[in-house]
Formats: C-alpha cells, sequence, structure tokens
C-alpha cells in the first residue's frame, strides 16, 4: 500500500488489535479465545489487517501468538498486513528482525503503563529513533510512530525517516459530546493535513469505535489505516466477530461516502 502523503482518494483499512482476546485468554489455561480464530472470523468478514502490541510483560499477546499469526497471515491470507506495535527500546525491534511484519508502530510506552497514552516527543527523541527507523525499513518493514494530534511536529517525523504517523486518538475519543469536541478534531485535522503535507501516509488509532469512527474519518481525510481493538472486541462479544467486522467497515464506507469538504 502507498506511504505517500497523498490524502486524496485514500481508502482506510481497518486493522483489528486483537490484544484483548489475548487478555482473556490469559485468565485461565485453556486457550480460548483463540487469537487465530478471531484473526480468521474478522479477515473473513473483510478485515484488512491484524495489529498486536506485544507488551514486555506478556500481560495479553505473548510471543508465541505473533509468532502464530505471522505464519497465518502469510499461508491464508496473502495481501493481509501485519502490524506489530511496541517500543523499539524494549522488546519490538526483536518481532521486526525475525518476523518482518509489513508495518511495525514504534510506541513510546514504558513497561509500567496500563495502556498506551502518548505519542513520541521532538526534536527529543530524534536521533535515537533515526538508526531503528532505518533498520526496520532496511528489512523491507514500513514504520509507522504513534504521534500526538501536533501538527508543528510532523515534518520532524519525516526527517528522521518514518513513513507514516498513527494519529493517537485518545483525545479525540474523550472529547466528543463535549464543547471542545470541534476544537480537538481540527488539531486532528491539522495534523493529518500537515502530516500529508510533510509525505507521510495517516493512521489512527486508540479508543476508537463504531460510536466515533465516521465522525472521525468524515473530517480527517487520508486514513490509511485504522487499528481498534478495545471497544472492537467489547462490541464482538455482543455481537460476535463477523457482525462487528462489518459494523466497522460500514462505519468506514459511511464516512468516505458523506467526507466533508477538504
Ligand atoms: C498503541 C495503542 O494505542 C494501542 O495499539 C495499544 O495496543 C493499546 O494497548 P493495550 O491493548 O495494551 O491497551
Ligand atoms: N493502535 C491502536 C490499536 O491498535 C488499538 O487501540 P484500542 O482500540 O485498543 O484503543
Amino acid at each position: 500500500m502507498s506511504t505517500s502523503g497523498n490524502a486524496g482518494t485514500t481508502t482506510t483499512s481497518l486493522s483489528v488489535n486483537l490484544n484483548k482476546v489475548a487478555l482473556v485468554r490469559n485468565t485461565r489455561h485453556l486457550g480460548i479465545p483463540s487469537v487465530l480464530t478471531a484473526a480468521n472470523a474478522c479477515l473473513a468478514a473483510g478485515a484488512q489487517g491484524i495489529t498486536v502490541h506485544p507488551r514486555p510483560d506478556a500481560r495479553h499477546i505473548r510471543a508465541h501468538d505473533v509468532s502464530d499469526l505471522s505464519a497465518l497471515l502469510a499461508k491464508d491470507w496473502p495481501g493481509i498486513e501485519f502490524n506489530i506495535e511496541g517500543n523499539p527500546f524494549q522488546n519490538l525491534m526483536d518481532f521486526v528482525r525475525e518476523l518482518r511484519p509489513h508495518q511495525a508502530t514504534f510506541v513510546p510506552d514504558s513497561e509500567s503503563q496500563s495502556t498506551s497514552d502518548h505519542g513520541w516527543s521532538f526534536p527529543d527523541d530524534a536521533e535515537r529513533l533515526r538508526p531503528l527507523i532505518a533498520e526496520a525499513k532496511a528489512l523491507g518493514v514500513r514504520v509507522s510512530l504513534f504521534m500526538d494530534p501536533i501538527p508543528e511536529m510532523m515534518a520532524a517525523v519525516k526527517a528522521v525517516g518514518a513513513d507514516r504517523v498513527e494519529l493517537y486518538t485518545e483525545g479525540y475519543a474523550a472529547s466528543r459530546g463535549t464543547a471542545g469536541e470541534e476544537a480537538v478534531l481540527a488539531r486532528y485535522v491539522e495534523s493529518a493535513r500537515a502530516a500529508h503535507a510533510a509525505g507521510l501516509g495517516v493512521n489512527a488509532g486508540h479508543d476508537l469505535s463504531r460510536d466515533n469512527l465516521t465522525a472521525f474519518l468524515r473530517a480527517v481525510r487520508g486514513v490509511h489505516e485504522v487499528s481498534i481493538g478495545h471497544a472492537f472486541v467489547a462490541d464482538a462479544l455482543e455481537l460476535g466477530y463477523t457482525a462487528t467486522t462489518r459494523e466497522y467497515l460500514r462505519c468506514i464506507t459511511e464516512a468516505q461516502q458523506q467526507a466533508r469538504p477538504a
């Protein structure tokens, strides 16, 4: 898929994050719910990618999940994108070197964080990120940096060698229904424009749901990929994987049909 900065007529891909399937599985020694069963069901229903975030403490996705998913996608799902997220100064690069996923999303999480809650900081992080970005790209892996919606930082992300940014969307999700919603959304619109102008592709994720996804994509143009896990798995507990996947794909399609004027 193109990593260009073209915001033109990009169709947004749905990448299902399976962290929370693994979280439930890990509470017993029974192997259910199965991460691979979830992946197959979501992909059969039309999802275009799978995302995992194998944290160092293995609280949910474990190393065998990552290798099992990599093998499954290579064998049965050609063309489906595998996105591995993590901190490149912790365990992420081991997965990048061994499995060479389509995309690696660099996330600056400490091991003690309960979840991801911030993006990289430029110029502070630039020089230590640069060689790891170069190494991943030399292995044929697209690199996306997890970033807060700060338009002024997007040129620096490109300068350090990244292909894409993943806009951290918790701030947007939390603003929904508040007086500040439009102003917050405007920062994401401006950040995406700045990223595209710098020649970066734009991904988005964290706390996206079927309640907020359409409005986000209607406003923020040219998003290549949304990676969605927590709300998706919560919905799948009620609706099942197939219906949930179709509902999120419908949200994406609805946004593309109703895109706000640029
Ligand atoms: C980077 C990000 O926002 C998510 O991809 C992350 O995977 C969430 O991690 P948890 O599922 O551990 O909350
Ligand atoms: N990069 C975001 C992701 O993969 C899933 O985040 P969430 O939907 O679990 O908040």
